[in-house]
C-alpha cells in the first residue's frame, strides 16, 4: 500500500529561507510523500511568496489592513479586527484541508478564532522560534539573546519547533537545538549560525509532527477496528 501524501500549509512574513528549506525537503528524501499546498503571507512584499511561486506552490496574501479599517481604532476595535482576520485565515487554511500548518517566520500572534477551528479540524499548528523553551518569547528573540549574552545573563541560546497555543511560544517543544554563544561575535554572525540551525530544525520538526499524526491515525484506526 502506497504511503499517504501529507499536505502542508506554510505561513510566512518575510524572506522565506525556512520555507525554502521545506520546499527543498519535499523534493528530496527528507520529507517524502509531503507537499506544500499553499503558502500564505501577511506581508505582500514577502520574498517567500516569490519562492513559492517559483516552486509552483499556490500562494495567498492575507492582509490585516482591510479588517482594521472596518473597526474603530480602539483596543476593542483592533482586537475585533484581529479576531475577524484570524477567523478568515482559518477558513482560508482549512479550505485546502492540510494535515499540518507550519509557521515559518510568521510574525503575527494567532488568536483563538484561528486556533480553535484548526484544533476542531485536528490540524496541528507548529512554529519555528529562535530561542530555547521558556526564553525570549515573541519577536526579536535572536537579538535579545545576543544582548543578554553581552550582559553575562546567558551563555547559550537555541532554536525550537513547538506546538502553537494561545500563549506565545509556550507550546510543547517538538525539537530543540542549543546554540552556544561566542565572545566577540557580532549579531549578524550569530544570526547566520542560528538561521543554519533553523533550516535543519524546521524540516526535522515537521517530520516528527507528521510521524505523530500518522501514529495517531493508525492507533485510531486499529481501535476503530476492534469490536
Ligand atoms: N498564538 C500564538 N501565535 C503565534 C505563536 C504562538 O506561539 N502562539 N508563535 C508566533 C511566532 N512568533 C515567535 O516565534 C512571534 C511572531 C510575532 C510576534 C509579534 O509580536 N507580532 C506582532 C506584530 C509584529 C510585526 O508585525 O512585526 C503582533 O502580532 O501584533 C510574536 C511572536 C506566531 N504566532
Ligand atoms: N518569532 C518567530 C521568529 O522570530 N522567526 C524568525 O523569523 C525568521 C524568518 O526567516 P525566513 O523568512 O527567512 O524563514 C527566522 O529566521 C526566525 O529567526
Amino acid at each position: 500500500m502506497s504511503k499517504p501524501t501529507y499536505k502542508l500549509t506554510v505561513l510566512i512574513s518575510g524572506n522565506g529561507t525556512n520555507l525554502q528549506a521545506l520546499i527543498d525537503a519535499c523534493t528530496s528524501s527528507a520529507l517524502p510523500s509531503t507537499r506544500i499546498v499553499r503558502v500564505i503571507s501577511n506581508r505582500k512584499s514577502a520574498y517567500g511568496l516569490t519562492r513559492a511561486a517559483t516552486a509552483s506552490i499556490p500562494t495567498a496574501y492575507h492582509n490585516l489592513q482591510p479588517y482594521k479599517k472596518q473597526h474603530p481604532d480602539t483596543a476593542d476595535g483592533i482586537s475585533a479586527a484581529r479576531s475577524a482576520y484570524d477567523a478568515d485565515l482559518a477558513a482560508l487554511v482549512l479550505a485546502d484541508a492540510p494535515d499540518l500548518v507550519v509557521c515559518a517566520g510568521w510574525m503575527h500572534i494567532l488568536a483563538p478564532s484561528f486556533l480553535t477551528p484548526l484544533a476542531a479540524a485536528e490540524v496541528p499548528v507548529i512554529n519555528l522560534h529562535p530561542a530555547l523553551p521558556g526564553e525570549f518569547a515573541g519577536a526579536g528573540a535572536i537579538e535579545r539573546a545576543w544582548e543578554a549574552f553581552r550582559k553575562g545573563e546567558v551563555k547559550k541560546t537555541g532554536v525550537m519547533i513547538h506546538e502553537v497555543i494561545a500563549e506565545v511560544d509556550a507550546g510543547r517543544p517538538i525539537v530543540v537545538e542549543e546554540v552556544k554563544m561566542r565572545e566577540g561575535e557580532t549579531l549578524e554572525e550569530l544570526e547566520e549560525r542560528m538561521h543554519k540551525v533553523e533550516h535543519g530544525l524546521i524540516v526535522e520538526g515537521t517530520k516528527r509532527t507528521l510521524k505523530e499524526i500518522e501514529e495517531r491515525r493508525t492507533k485510531r484506526k486499529s481501535e476503530g477496528e476492534v469490536w
